[in-house]
């Protein structure tokens, strides 16, 4: 906290639990202010508390010094992390520094607020032995500076499931079954079949404490009340009867834009092809409704290739999930998966400092070794850049192509032939 100083300023780092109640809520406030919600109910704040605990949220925030025309408990600055594992390919986890909540209040905007927050935070990160930080972003602009890069992308989907929706002859039947349950019922399977899920694709977060009361029904997120009557859960059984897969969705009243009757899912993870397939001939079959959106397809659908007229599904929109930065490159790097053997000096651009140098990176039967050296590098990159490939997201010749990795085109390759290459990551967690 040394680091953080602004004239007319103090900061605070608040304890989840023990904390003074006046500033938690009004450090929760601040962040409602930030982003534009409504003032928050104590619902609300209770599904917030429970998270911030369970999850040990380090919570950090700019207060205005004591004056009586500024609110002495909602702070003009937030910033919070906490440290939980992400899939990084290959059957590894790392502990992630993943951060959230960033708001600067329009009176303190553009004066090194996030600044400031951003790199105390990740100079704590780095103390504290966290290789990776991770965050969504509200906008594309801000987070490359501090070495983050768009690390997984998602597709915006909306399926026509009217008598479009139709499998191809060849696409095999599925021997098991859907059955509706309870979300608040469904919860601890929902959660199990995740975990499974989580620890099988590449680029998935560990899920934050507040997907409970979320998934399960508990609280309504949009609405800011307890309770959420919409949702609806379905889980698919394999032959044995045991719970592969569930869709979480909602129905009641949701028009797309063109006004047709429409369900949303909220949730899908299936741990097999056809358990995936056999999700989405239930959601066709539900009546009364003619399309149904998901804002968290992955690239690669299988539904597309499945239908047999794959133009029922409309590709909405391309969106980034997850940013990444890599703060321990060796740790980082030596996780990872790689693909051919092959040997290069990397040499990072980090501001920050902490990806920054040169690196020997060579890779041999998969596994990579890395070490800092003083050899002139043979590939260059910025450390955003780094994040962007790090989850094997984006390839390696495209990067170089958009001027973002250089080097002669002998190294570039066998760059690219080293690290491009596995499952394209997937991550359906926003925090
Ligand atoms: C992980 C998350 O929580 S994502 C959500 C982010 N929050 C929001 O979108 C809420 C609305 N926006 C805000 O609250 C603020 O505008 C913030 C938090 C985005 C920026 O806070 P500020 O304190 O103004 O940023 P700060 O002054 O520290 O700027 C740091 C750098 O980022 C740049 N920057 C800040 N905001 C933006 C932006 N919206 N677009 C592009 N660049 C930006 C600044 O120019 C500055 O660049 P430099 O230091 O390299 O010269």
């Amino acid at each position: 906290m040394s680091a953080l100083e602004h004239p007319g300023l103090v900061f605070r780092s608040l304890d989840p639990v023990d904390g003074d109640e006046a500033l938690l809520k009004g450090w929760y406030e601040g962040t409602r202010r930030g982003f534009h919600q409504t003032r928050g109910s104590d619902d609300g704040l209770a599904v917030w508390r429970d998270h911030v605990r369970s999850d040990s949220v380090t919570l950090l925030g700019a207060w205005t010094e004591e004056s009586e025309f500024a609110s002495t408990t909602i702070p003009v600055a937030t910033f919070s992390s906490w440290a939980s594992p992400v899939n990084v390919g290959g059957g590894a986890s790392l502990p992630t520094l993943l951060i959230s909540d960033v708001t600067v209040s329009p009176t303190h905007r553009r004066q090194g607020l996030l600044r400031k927050l951003m790199t105390v935070s990740l100079a704590d990160a780095v103390a504290a032995g966290l290789p990776l930080a991770a965050l969504t972003v509200s906008e594309g602009s801000i987070y490359g500076r501090f070495g983050f890069g768009t690390a997984t992308q998602l597709r915006q989907i909306e399926v026509d499931v009217t008598s479009k929706f139709r499998y191809r002859a060849d696409v095999p039947a599925d021997d098991g079954s859907v059955t509706l349950i309870e979300p608040s019922d469904a919860w601890k399977t929902v959660s199990s079949i995740y975990s499974t899920f989580q620890g099988r694709t590449r680029g998935s977060v560990t899920r934050p404490q507040f997907y409970e009361p979320w998934l399960s029904s508990g609280y309504d997120f949009e609405g800011d009340s307890k309770g959420e009557s919409k949702q609806r859960a379905a889980l698919h059984l394999d032959t044995s009867g045991t719970p592969d897969g569930y869709v979480i969705y909602r129905t009641a009243d949701e028009r797309n834009d063109a006004g047709l009757r429409s369900a949303r899912v909220v949730d899908l993870v299936a741990l097999t092809a056809s358990a995936y397939l056999r999700l989405w001939r239930f959601l066709a079959d539900i009546d009364l409704v003619e399309r149904v959106i998901w804002r968290k397809a992955p690239l690669q659908d299988p539904l597309y290739w499945a239908l047999a007229e794959p133009f029922a599904v409309k590709s909405e929109e391309l969106d980034d999930m997850l940013w990444v930065r890599v703060l321990d490159v060796p740790v980082a790097l030596q996780a990872r998966p790689w693909y051919a053997a092959g040997e290069v000096v990397l040499g990072i651009d980090d501001p920050l400092g902490h990806a920054a140098g040169s690196w020997r990176v060579a890779v041999e039967g998969g596994t990579a070794e890395v070490t800092p050296t003083d050899a002139a590098p043979t590939v260059e990159l910025a450390a955003d850049t780094l994040g962007a490939l790090y989850l094997g997201g984006v390839d390696v010749r495209t990067l170089a192509a958009a001027g973002r990795i250089t080097g002669s085109p002998d190294a570039i390759e066998t760059w690219a032939g080293m690290t491009d290459g596995g499952p394209l990551p997937y991550c359906i967690t926003g925090f």
